[in-house]
């Protein structure tokens, strides 16, 4: 028997890995068509029925360019034709959701994940991120000024609507993913996304990632994903002691008491009020440095200044030694 090709074994392996341990029950893949999400549906497809799986599989059509619900059919046909349980298109209405048209379409296309998979009732959704996309992620965080949170990337596994989604091929290159189709004689649909330079992830992944690679030598895309990691586990370690120190600092009003946010440390003070901001209906995405920084000087630097404005509508204010909505 012939040997099976590096990064067809690679790909296969890292699937395995990560539909180890989950609830019986079927898996999703979402392909776009693309050598990553290609390579990683023509992996789940063999490896989840040796693990008493299904596989299925979505691709969804955005309808933002010619061409695409011929494209997405064709991804459904291979789909059926290389053994998923079922292989279905769904086409979003991008137009009319808030945002910019790369945001709003990636906002449809979860929602759409989210409800394939609980229609099917599958135990997970995957998604083909690679460590190119984890480098590009990190370094655009970077370039942002983003903290921990930003340059923690993207995480192997996270909720999506009640359902895990999962990224496999978060520590396979994308050079991998791109020969595994060559071996298995796959033709991935390019996106012409993905090389328009109008997109900041473009230039980074057509100029940048490379011109570092020519800097400071090939590892630089593990390195970059290495530092995502690291920074992830600090951040989880961060996240839970936030946990706990908003739970301690609630006063039964709701409200925080600021005797308890000025016994702990600036980063996780900043995080509980991060974390209580939201829960007060502050909106996660417009919710910035800025405006935690505005509840933390109501804590720490307080002469009697009026409330701090979140985005959302919500106000805080300081009274009677206690944070509160009002
Ligand atoms: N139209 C789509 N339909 C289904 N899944 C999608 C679609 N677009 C993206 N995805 C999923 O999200 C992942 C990331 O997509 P994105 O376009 O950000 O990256 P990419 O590196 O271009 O991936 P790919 O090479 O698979 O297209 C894909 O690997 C795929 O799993």
């Amino acid at each position: 028997m012939a040997a099976l090709a590096p990064p067809v074994a690679a790909i296969r392996v890292a699937v395995r890995r990560a539909l180890t341990g989950l609830p019986s029950g079927g898996v999703l893949v979402a392909c776009s068509g693309g050598a990553d999400s290609l390579a990683l549906a023509a992996a789940t497809v063999f490896v989840a029925p040796r693990l008493g799986r299904t596989a299925t599989l979505v691709t969804v059509d955005h309808g933002l360019q010619d061409g695409s619900a011929a494209r997405a059919e064709a991804v459904a046909a291979w789909g059926r034709e290389v053994g998923f349980a079922s292989a279905t298109v769904v086409r979003v209405q991008v137009a009319g959701r808030p945002g910019g048209p790369e945001a709003a379409a990636r906002e449809a296309r979860y929602q759409a994940l989210t409800e394939v998979a609980r229609q099917q009732n599958a135990v997970a959704v995957l998604t083909g991120h690679t460590r190119d996309d984890q480098a590009e992620t990190v370094l655009l965080a970077l370039a942002r000024g983003a903290g921990p949170r930003g340059l923690a990337g993207m995480p192997a596994r996270r909720d999506l609507g009640g359902v895990p989604l999962l990224r496999p091929l978060l520590e396979v290159g994308r050079e991998q993913t791109r020969a595994a189709c060559a071996v298995l004689g796959l033709s991935p649909w390019q996106d012409p996304h993905n090389t328009d330079p109008s997109y900041a992830r473009s230039r980074v992944r057509a100029d940048l990632l490379p011109a570092l690679v020519r800097a400071l030598g090939p590892g630089v895309v593990d390195n970059l994903a290495r530092t995502a990691r690291l920074v992830a586990a600090d951040n989880a370690a961060l996240d839970e002691l936030a946990g706990a120190a908003l739970a301690a600092a609630r006063c039964p009003d709701g409200g925080l008491s600021v005797a308890a946010l000025l016994g702990l440390v600036p980063a996780v003070r900043g995080r509980v009020l991060h974390v209580w901001a939201r829960e007060l209906g502050a909106l996660p995405g417009a919710l910035s440095h800025r405006h935690v920084a505005a509840l933390d000087a109501l804590v720490t630097d307080w002469h009697g200044q009026g409330p701090a404005d979140l985005p959302g509508g919500v106000r805080v204010l300081r009274r009677d030694g206690r944070l509160t909505p009002g």
